[in-house]
């Protein structure tokens, strides 16, 4: 009987509690994991986690743990267990001795599939399968064959040498082939990109699921994909935005996460060249998101990885819809102007400050707080009900007219007020 009503699949997650890793952010890193997973159309059912000051060598997790997991894999229906790190070569030799017929995932193999789902263009579906390969070489074991292959039935044991030298080759030979036509794609896009290399180019960073894309939709009012998974955009994208008369590029590209696998970082590096080559950048932060803090520190770790760290920034907190003011950034829930007075009277109790000082102190704070630390500009918008983003798209005009001057110094202008905004598609 073709059952026609499949169940998902579903996953236990597996991450670790150490000395730089507190249980809190565990649990936020897990519940990204589940967000992974999600995004590739797996349910994820349960978690566990284990103290450790780094992961065990054998088997990630200690034997005790190891054992809670198989009790509950045994007795309920699971299909995958996936480590928030990534596995050794051996660690995946051993834990797939030890799962069977579980399939073992690590965070960076969930990242590459969601990639390869959605790669729209030949050259990213190239970079992502390269980065897939490469990352698989030195773990080929049984989890290479969840890269094209649906899993074997009972009994199935990892390959034998023999043939794992074979795949090894075959392997080999692919990695090779597809650096080849990757380079050949490369000097397409790099002959493409000095053809348009005489307008300013703004490209349009940040963490995954910040609003890159609906910002990207608002500014260049143009249809992007955008919507709540991770990972949404994989392929950049470039539209020629004019504000006033100033004509410049606007790009917008793959969203940064924290651990996001090198050999991906290297595969995708002509897609970051538009980063890399970008006059300004506007770095897209999801103000809502409890941990948006270290979001900012990954995407700034990633930019400095890439080699683009040192552009003008344009920090923009977006989501403001959904902001809501910590104490530790307008000084406490009970700070109040009027309390001496409030003493006075004998009263004590504590005093609702109204929201929208609270929420001014706090922008204050945050604005404050960041020009500091590096930013140009800061922004606070909300892409997605257009919130400021009137303010955001002047502070960019008044940015980049200055550069497109340089370019043209003859260049008449028209102020911004008086003129049609428009973007094309390249
Ligand atoms: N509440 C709220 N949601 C927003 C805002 N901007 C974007 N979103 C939502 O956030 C989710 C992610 O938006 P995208 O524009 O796809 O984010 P992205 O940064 O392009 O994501 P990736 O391409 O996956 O890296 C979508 O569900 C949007 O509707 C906003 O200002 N407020
Ligand atoms: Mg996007």
């Amino acid at each position: 009987m073709i059952d026609t009503h499949k169940q998902p699949e579903t996953a236990v997650l597996v991450a670790l509690i150490t000395q730089k890793q507190t249980a809190d952010q565990t649990k936020e890193y897990l519940d990204e994991l589940a967000f992974l997973a999600e995004t590739s159309g797996v349910k994820t059912v349960q978690s566990f986690t284990q103290k450790l000051d780094r992961p065990d060598t054998r088997t990630f997790v200690g034997k005790g743990k190891l054992e809670e997991i198989q009790t509950y894999i045994l007795a309920n229906p699971v299909d995958t267990i996936i480590f928030d790190d990534d596995l050794t070569p051996a660690q995946v030799r051993n834990l797939e001795a030890e799962f069977k017929e579980i399939k073992v995932l690590d965070r960076s193999l969930l990242i590459l599939n969601i990639f390869s789902m959605r790669a729209q263009t030949a050259q990213a579906r190239v970079q992502v399968e390269l980065a897939q390969y490469q990352y698989l070489y030195p773990r080929l074991t049984r989890m290479w064959t969840h890269l094209s292959r649906q899993k074997g039935g009972a009994g199935m044991r990892g390959p034998g040498e023999k043939e794992l030298e074979t795949d090894r080759r075959i392997v080999k030979d692919r990695i090779a082939f597809l650096k080849e036509k990757l380079a050949k794609i490369d000097k397409q896009s790099v002959t493409r990109r000095k053809e348009r290399d005489r307008l300013v180019r703004v490209a349009l960073v940040g963490y995954t699921n910040v609003g890159k894309s609906t910002l990207m939709r608002t500014m260049a009012k143009t249809d992007v994909f955008a919507e709540n998974k991770l990972f949404a955009t994989v392929d950049s994208t470039v539209r020629k935005v004019t504000l006033g008369n100033i004509p410049f590029l606007l790009t917008d590209t793959v969203g940064f996460i924290r651990k996001l696998p090198t050999t991906l970082i290297e595969a995708f590096k002509s897609t970051l060249d538009e980063v890399r080559e970008a006059d300004v950048l506007v770095h897209v932060v999801d103000v809502s998101h409890p941990l948006f803090e270290e979001q900012i520190e990954v995407v700034n770790t990633t930019l400095a990885d890439i080699k683009a760290a040192d552009k003008p920034v344009v920090l923009v907190f977006n989501k403001m819809d959904k902001f809501v003011p910590r104490d530790e950034w307008t000084g406490g829930p009970d700070m109040h102007p009027m309390d001496d007075e409030f003493d006075q009277d004998a009263t004590t109790q504590a005093v609702e400050v109204p929201v929208a000082i609270r929420k001014q102190t706090a922008l204050d704070y945050l604005k404050k707080t960041y020009l500091t630390k590096k930013a140009d500009h800061v922004a606070f918008i909300s892409a997605e009900t257009g919130e400021n983003v009137g303010e955001l798209r002047e502070l960019l005009y008044s940015l980049v007219k200055e550069k497109h001057y340089q370019i043209y110094p003859n260049w008449v202008n028209v102020p911004l007020s008086e003129s049609a905004e428009y973007s094309d598609e390249l």
